[in-house]
């Protein structure tokens, strides 16, 4: 049945004995993004229908860039792929990679903490953390290109630490605090082992001097958050206890995500110290460099798109004037404009370009070909987000507007946050988040191309490259300069 399933994926990729596709992903970061790109591409050109085959040794994996076949693979296969096991050494059993059986009730408690009436109360702190970034970009107006990603995943760092743990970082102002430092390297441990296939076995992996490093890394953010979890623990235990006697219903506003894991886990009953530190670390590897490379994108594409840039501005200016008055969450839904530039963005450049599932039972896909139990899924994002029949000709465009002149032509053919029952928990945060830092830095500067472009081809392609997410090689260069 495999076999049969592979021939009817009709792919015209080549693929070697043994080893399959897996050729393609020898070599460095950017082999492996290509890897990603040609296969894609082979599942939206036009003999086949947003479906492909790539084999990895003798294991299939059914690559989808049709959002008809992703929005029932992704409502109907919730495990996902074997592969994505290897996080376990690092996350224990947290939920963005567990079985469905642990991450479904682990889901429930999570998603109520990412409700509006939570997130409202983030606002003041990325306002707050934007003000801190475009300050520290002062030094940097009139000299040379900088890493935008730098100064976004320093922002996005202290934010998500601030919300989730409530926690004040202070990396933008120490790029040497220990916390980043030890997360830094186990970020760079984990995408170093899922890039190199010979590292995937635990067996080989477990002796390695590697991974020795990474648990020292683990035990250190482990037991820092450990000792931050007991102290607020003891803090909403006393408040409760002075306050109104009652743990699960307290007065006044949550505040961090850690606060309402220990409440709406129902206190002390609920979940353990190490469910919630998994949990924690979910969101801190989830929520951190996705938007500060969403972000980056952004800039780059900008400072090669002045005009759009310019239109963001004026839309800026309607809301804001010539005030300094900070943003509000009253101010987001008049951010029409930057919403689709941001949107825009996330389809070219999905920071998440593959997801994985793995297919447990009979699945019958909308054009016939039935998918095999004991196989996998590829969601290729990249590739759905560039399929023809769902984006039109101009598919390859940088062009905002799209999200505003025409209706999607299917709800799943823009899915950068994922789809289904197991999507982005944290989409409208990601969302607040990169309006509220865009807009915070738009007003003050103007983001300039790192080179200039050549008068007749104009900018070169981006140089992308996968380590668990996408990148740009060159790390997402640009020049800025004052507005005022
Ligand atoms: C531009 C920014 C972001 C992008 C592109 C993004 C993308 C994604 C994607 C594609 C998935 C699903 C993977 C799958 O279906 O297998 C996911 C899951 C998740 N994301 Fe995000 N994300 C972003 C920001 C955030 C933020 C800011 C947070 C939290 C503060 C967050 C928290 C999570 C969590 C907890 C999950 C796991 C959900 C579950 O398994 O139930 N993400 N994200």
């Amino acid at each position: 049945d495999v076999y049969k399933l592979g021939k009817q994926l009709n792919s015209g990729v080549w693929t070697l004995p043994f080893i399959g596709h897996s050729y393609l992903f020898f070599g460095d970061n950017h082999t492996r993004m290509k890897a990603f790109q040609s296969l894609g591409r082979d599942a939206i050109s036009k003999k086949n229908n947003g479906l492909t085959s790539m084999w990895h040794g003798n294991y299939l994996y059914t690559m989808v860039a049709d959002p008809d076949a992703a929005e029932l693979v992704l409502k109907s296969c919730l495990e996902k792929d074997d592969i994505m096991k290897m996080a376990t050494l690092f996350l224990g059993n947290g939920s963005i990679f567990a079985p469905v059986k642990i991450w479904r009730p682990r889901r429930k408690v999570l998603a109520p903490s990412f409700s509006v009436k939570y997130l409202k109360h983030f606002m003041s702190i990325f306002v707050k953390e934007s003000n801190v970034m475009v300050d520290k970009m002062k030094s940097l107006v009139g000299t040379g290109p900088i890493s935008a990603f730098k100064y976004f995943t320093a922002y996005t760092m202290d934010a998500v630490a601030e919300s989730t743990l409530g926690y004040k970082m202070g990396s933008q102002k120490d790029t040497d605090q220990p916390f980043l430092k030890a997360f830094d390297e186990a970020l760079v441990e984990g995408a170093t082992r899922l890039c190199q296939p010979w590292l995937h076995s635990d067996l080989v992996y477990t002796n390695l001097p590697v991974y020795a490093r990474l648990l020292k890394s683990k035990k250190f953010l482990w037991d820092f958050l450990k000792e931050l979890i007991r102290t607020k623990r003891n803090e909403m235990i006393e408040k409760v206890d002075n306050e109104e006697h009652n743990y699960n219903s307290p007065k006044g506003n949550l505040q961090t995500f850690l606060e309402s894991l220990i409440r709406l886990s129902g206190g002390d009953e609920g979940y353990t110290e190490t469910e919630i530190v998994e949990e924690l670390m979910v969101i801190m590897i989830a929520g951190n460099d996705t938007s500060a490379v969403g972000a980056s994108f952004i800039s780059v594409l900008l400072s090669r798109h002045p005009e759009v840039q310019e239109k963001i501005y004026k839309e800026l200016q309607l809301v804001f004037a010539d005030s300094d008055r900070p943003i509000t969450y009253e101010d987001l839904p008049h951010l029409k404009y930057l919403d689709a530039v941001i949107r825009e963005t996330l389809r070219l450049y999905p920071p998440v370009p593959v997801i994985t599932r793995k297919v447990e039972k009979d699945v019958v896909l909308p054009c016939g070909i039935k998918l095999v139990p004991g196989t996998g899924v590829i969601v290729n994002i990249w590739a759905l987000h560039r399929n023809p029949r769902y984006w039109g000709d101009d598919v390859k465009l940088f062009r905002p507007e799209r999200f505003l002149d025409t209706p999607l032509m299917h709800p799943a053919a823009f899915m950068p946050f994922s789809h289904g029952p197991r999507n982005c928990v944290g989409y409208q945060y990601a969302m607040m988040s990169l309006k509220t830092v865009l807009s915070t830095v738009l007003r003050r500067y103007r983001i300039l191309p790192a080179t200039t472009p050549n008068s007749n081809s104009g900018f070169p392609p981006l140089r992308l490259k996968f380590d668990l997410m996408m990148k740009d090689e060159d790390d997402f260069q640009i020049r800025i300069e004052s507005r005022r």
